[in-house]
């Protein structure tokens, strides 16, 4: 097992708060070098403008889901990482919410080059405290990710009460009651108990999907979600775009999954990020454009039923 470089998959559902622990993985002074792969849904790269920038490569495929078609992208990423001078001391996938973690943890057995290189550490997944009991009734991914987990961040628990969080981590636990689970807020644990875990346990995945080492692993993803992106070549009136956001969150809140933005308003030297989960919302002000940087505003907007036409119309209006 050693010489092998350990990869650690990070999973969860839309918006439960992966991007803001391998934020938080990124930012420790571990002195360590990682190479971080990113998968979302949605036609619009966010997520990797989204991760802080320090010594990290970021590579992004959002050409659908890992778990189905980029499955060979996935494979020829770590491929080329490998062949690098220098090298990793670890790899950092992190999944889109709606990926079922089984095919992207077979990668690591199924390929040849890949196996005999890298070694799966663990999957981290990451649960939503506030919105997990909606999930187990709409998502079947959400509860295959709690299922996979070798460690489970149950995040998000300031927002729920002391009874409906004892009330969560049953739930939680009647799926998995094998991984570490650890209760936080902002993802605040710590970066030792998520990384070199030696964690994946192979014979108890076997268990659970007796077909996991052979080809052909077929499943259905929710048809019924899809995204809608929406780039404007430059900036946007804030005045105009927030009240349509905050109105629009509201109206379509059971419907809309995620949504997230990065924005550039008019005389703003700085970032506009935002991001929400059903109705709720939260935005700021981030890091200034850098001069090698497009001024230009992007939304994402991840649902069931999201009226296309009209939300491109309402953003475009925007537009100054
Ligand atoms: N109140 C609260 N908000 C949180 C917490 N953790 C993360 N958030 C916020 O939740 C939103 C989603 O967090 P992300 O880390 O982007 O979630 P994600 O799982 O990467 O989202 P996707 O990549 O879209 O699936 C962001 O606005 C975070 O700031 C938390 O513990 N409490």
């Amino acid at each position: 097992m050693s010489g092998k470089i350990p990869v650690t998959v990070l999973t969860g559902y839309l918006g439960a708060g992966k991007t803001t622990l391998l934020n938080r993985i990124l930012s420790e002074p571990h002195g360590k070098k990682f190479a971080v792969i990113v998968n979302e849904f949605g036609e619009v790269g966010i997520d990797n403008d989204l991760v802080v920038g320090a010594d990290e490569e970021v590579f992004e495929m959002n050409n659908g889901c890992v778990c189905c078609t980029v499955r060979g992208d996935l494979i020829r990423i770590i491929d080329g990482l490998m062949k690098r001078k220098g090298g990793f001391d670890g790899i950092i996938v992190e999944t889109t919410g709606l990926a079922d973690p089984a095919p992207v943890a077979q990668t690591f057995f199924m390929d040849q080059d890949v196996q005999e290189r890298t070694r799966l550490d663990a999957v981290v997944t990451v649960v939503d405290a506030r919105w997990l009991a909606l999930r187990l009734q709409d998502a079947p991914e959400a509860r295959n990710q709690i299922a996979f987990a070798d460690v489970l961040v149950l995040n998000k628990t300031d927002l729920v009460t002391p009874g409906e969080l004892e009330e969560v981590e049953r739930r939680i636990r009647a799926i998995n009651p094998y991984a570490k689970l650890h209760r936080a807020q902002n993802a605040n644990v710590p970066v030792a108990e998520v990384l070199d875990r030696n964690a994946f346990d192979l014979d108890r995945i076997l268990d659970i999907e007796p077909d996991f080492l052979e080809e052909g692993h077929h499943h259905h993803h929710n048809d019924d979600i899809q995204s809608v992106a929406v780039t404007i070549e430059g900036a946007v009136n804030p005045d105009r775009f927030l009240p349509w956001l905050n109105d629009f969150a509201q109206r379509a809140g059971a419907d809309l999954l995620r949504s997230k933005g990065i924005l550039a308003f008019p005389g703003e030297p700085r970032r506009f990020v935002f991001q929400g989960v059903h109705m709720m919302l939260d935005g700021d002000l981030q890091r200034e454009w850098r001069d090698d940087e497009k001024r230009a505003s992007k939304v994402v907007f991840i649902g069931r039923g999201l009226d296309r036409d009209a939300i491109e119309r309402a953003v475009k209006a925007c537009a100054v």
